[in-house]
């Protein structure tokens, strides 16, 4: 697996979204490329990008508020990971996810919601292959934990103050 994540967003509207999936890709040392592809509207450089990218053994990860077909299109093309990641919208009461978790048989991007999340499951898969990302998950996760830790030491203190 290559230390590279390609990000397909389907609009520019998602950049923002997409750099802060990249920023937490980037503190585990993996490369992100960015790429602006819809499958509604250019479905041809989609799947030419998908098909340039996946020689190279990525893991992809979509983004596709609204109607989300980018996902499934992405995932049905390829024999890489896609991890569908749609911006949050809480237009018509967050309706949008739907069409994020119901795929068609033999369709299977993995939905994570949040971008740090979609990032660390990226990281993992690469991981199976990659030695120096996996020590950097390990140290991730111990970091939460320390965190998680001293939270509760200090709300303890607190309490007894
Ligand atoms: N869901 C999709 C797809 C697709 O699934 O192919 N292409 C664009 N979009 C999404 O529509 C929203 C508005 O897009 P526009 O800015 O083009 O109106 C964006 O969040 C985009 O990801």
């Amino acid at each position: 697996m290559n230390k590279k994540v390609v990000i397909i967003m389907g609009s520019k509207a998602d950049l923002d979204w997409a750099n802060q999936i990249a920023t937490v890709l980037n503190s585990f040392e993996i490369e992100a490329v960015l790429r602006i592809a819809s499958a509604h509207k250019v479905p041809l450089k989609c799947y030419n990008l998908i098909k340039e990218y996946e020689k190279e053994n990525v893991v992809f990860i979509t983004i596709a508020g609204m109607s989300n077909a980018l996902s499934g299109f992405t995932d049905a093309q390829t024999h890489c990971p896609v991890i569908a990641c749609p911006p949050y919208s809480d237009k018509f009461g967050g309706t949008d996810l739907f069409s994020s978790v119901r795929m068609p048989s033999g369709v299977a991007p993995l939905t994570v919601l949040s971008p740090e999340n979609a990032a660390l499951a990226a990281a993992k898969i690469i991981a199976l292959s990659n030695e120096d990302v996996r020590a950097m998950i390990v140290a991730y996760q111990n970091k939460k934990r320390t965190e998680l830790e001293k939270a509760d030491d200090e709300l303890q203190k607190n309490r007894l103050a």
